[in-house]
This record gives structure tokens, sequence and C-alpha cells, in this order.
């Protein structure tokens, strides 16, 4: 499943990190990260994950993830898995990888990006997935955020003109199969319709009681 979130961050805090990461010394060659046949299709920088305006921003943006109810329900984060601050200048761009299945030793079943610049302030940089044959091109606007899985082969296409910064990571959810996640998304959602219908509590919670006891049953 892929799924794109609006609005995760304002347009104010999209430009907060992106000043907080602007000083030019901050940023390294995005190969030191890649691995394998990755390396050689990689060309983009990001911001040394232990300085501290980068540490800052993504504590910031991490916080924001694990409180975001969608988020939160899609993915169903068990650990965030090197979460880092990328930056595609003219020129650069991400060839189509797969990413490697442990980071850190942690399973990564969910990949995101988070847009920080505007679409409007670069050209290319779309992010190409791969969906059973079909291209998915996503270019989200600042503060937005895309969820796909992390076995999916994928691309940034070359940015031509302006920088396409973002913050992208991994998930390892305590969900491990994406069709039990998937169900359990669905759940969610209803539950989320029965509030807006202002549903009895009782069937709320019938159906509440379901969701957990899948958790409960599904998760790791
Ligand atoms: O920048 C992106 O949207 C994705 C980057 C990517 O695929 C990666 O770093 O593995
Ligand atoms: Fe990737």
């Amino acid at each position: 499943m892929l799924l794109q979130i609006d609005k995760i961050l304002s347009a104010p805090e999209c430009e907060a990190i992106v000043s907080a990461v602007g000083d030019p010394a901050l940023w390294r060659d995005g190969k030191e990260t890649a691995k394998g046949g990755a390396k050689s299709v990689k060309s983009n920088t990001q911001a040394a994950a232990s300085a501290p305006p980068v540490k800052g921003s993504v504590s910031k943006i991490l916080d924001t993830l694990r409180a975001h109810p969608v988020f939160q329900a899609a993915a169903q984060p068990a650990d965030f898995i090197r979460p880092t601050i990328n930056r595609y200048s003219p020129g650069m761009s991400y060839g189509d990888h797969v990413d490697a299945p442990y980071i850190n030793n942690l399973r990564t079943d969910l990949s995101f990006t988070l847009f920080l610049t505007d679409p409007d302030t670069y050209a290319g940089g779309e992010l190409v997935i791969d969906n059973q044959g079909h291209e998915d091109r996503i270019k989200g606007s600042a503060g937005s955020l895309v969820l796909y899985p992390s076995s999916s082969v994928h691309r940034v296409d070359e940015v031509t003109t302006g920088e396409r910064i973002c913050c992208i990571g991994w998930v390892k959810s305590r969900i491990r199969s994406a069709e039990q996640r998937g169900l359990l998304f669905e759940i969610e959602q209803t539950l989320a319709d029965l509030r807006d219908v202002n549903a009895p509590s009782q069937t709320h919670n019938r159906l509440l009681n379901v969701r957990n006891n899948l958790l409960r049953l599904f998760g790791e």
C-alpha cells in the first residue's frame, strides 16, 4: 500500500527545518550510506546525523510522526530507522534501486519521504515507485509524506533546477505482514467514520475491541 498524508508539517515548520540545516558544512555525500548496486546510482547529499541542528530537526519530525494518528495507524511503528535529511541539487538523482532489508540490524518494512521544499521551487525530483509494473510518480507539497513498502523498486528522478530537500527513513512495523497491516488500517478508518457519525459507544467499542485483539494477534 502506498499512502500519501498531507500537512504532516506546516509550511513554517518546513522552512524552519530547511534553514536549520542550511550550513554547507553539515552536508555529506549520500554514497556514504549506500550499499551494493545502490551506491553506483546514488547521487545526493545528506545532512550529518550527529550535528545538533540535524538531530533537533529529525527528533521534531519523529515526534510529529509518532503523534500523527493516520501515520501511526498505517505504519504501526515499532522503530524508526536511520531518519535522514537529504538534498538533491541540480544534476542529482537516485536511480532505480531497492533498499536494504535490514539497516542497523532492524528490518525495514516501510519507507517514507517527508517533503520539506515546495514542488514549485524545483524541477524534476519525482519519487518514482514501481507498483506491480505500474509507476507511481510522487512530488509532494512541503509538509506532506509518502509511505510505501520498502520492498518496492524505486528511484528519484534528476533534479534539474532548484533543490529538493526531504526527510527520509524506514520503519520497522509491529505488524510484519503488509496484508494484516492493511486490514488493521481499514478498521482504524472505520472507527474514525463511526466517531464522525456519533455511532453508539457500544458499536464503537465492539470494533475497537476487534482492532485491539487483532493487534495482539498479529503484533510481534
Ligand atoms: O529521497 C527520496 O524520496 C528517497 C530516497 C531513497 O530512495 C533512499 O535514500 O533510499
Ligand atoms: Fe531508497
